[in-house]
């Protein structure tokens, strides 16, 4: 369970780009996090990662505090959160296994139960003839889903992602929030970013709505019409 508790972000010099966020999301629940450009959507999921700290407030994971995960705890606790992003930030002088690989290698997971599970990811989001391609062959669609091959080969309990489907068509829209929702299907939490309303609406999940970094809606699946 993620628990956000009047949580505040200030960046330096800046305005506050998130104000006394409350909210809570289930194990296992998947989420859209909306709103206009600069509403805090991308903070919201940067201080989960740890990529930034909250200026005030609670965030708990699982009951642990984040405030308290610092050092060597910060790589341990990104371990169990995937985390995919707009411009999916693939190695492109690498092939797409050895991108897939990359998390577990840093993990320290042996090479053959990193093959194993690089070739399961792989799998899941369709790309396994791939795994000996370099990036740039892909279409923008199939890249997309590398980086979130990349994203949950490490079985992560927790997967966000910062307007996922920025770059892509419509239809290749659909299909990779579809791959989201088969990731809640079998037990992982998830947390999009999105401003894309009609492919939300189409999906009938959780939608927790910021304006000027301050949520204004959090409709459950079911009031999402
Ligand atoms: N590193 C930073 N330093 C200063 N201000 C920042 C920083 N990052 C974000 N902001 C500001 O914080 C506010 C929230 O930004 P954030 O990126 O979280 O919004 P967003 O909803 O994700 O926007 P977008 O949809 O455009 O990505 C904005 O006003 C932004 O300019």
């Amino acid at each position: 369970m993620i628990q956000f508790e009047q949580v505040s972000k200030h960046y330096e010099g800046g305005h506050e780009a998130l104000s006394q966020l409350s909210f809570t999301i289930p194990t296992g629940e998947m989420a859209f996090i909306t709103g206009h450009s600069g509403a805090g959507k991308s903070t919201l999921l940067k201080l989960l990662g740890v990529i930034e700290r909250p200026s005030h407030g609670t965030i708990t994971m699982d009951g642990q505090s984040l405030a308290k995960v610092r050092g060597r705890g910060i790589p341990k606790l990104r371990q169990r959160i995937g985390m995919v992003f707009q411009d999916h930030r693939l190695l492109m002088d690498r092939t797409v296994f050895a991108n897939v690989e990359l998390p577990l290698a840093i993990a320290g997971i042996a090479r053959q139960e990193r093959g194993r599970r690089v070739r399961a990811a792989l799998e899941k989001v369709g790309l396994l003839s791939y795994e000996r391609q370099l990036p740039a062959t892909l279409s923008t669609g199939e890249q997309q889903r590398v980086g979130i091959a990349r994203a949950i080969v490490g079985r992560p309990s927790l997967l966000i992602a910062d307007e996922p489907t920025g770059n892509l068509d419509p239809q290749l829209a659909v299909e990779i929030m579809g791959l989201f929702a088969e990731f809640q299907q079998v037990g992982t939490t998830v947390l999009v970013a999105s401003h894309d309303l009609p492919l939300i609406k189409r999906m009938r999940k959780r939608v927790v709505v910021l304006d000027h970094g301050r949520l204004v809606a959090d409709l459950a699946a079911e009031e999402v019409l």
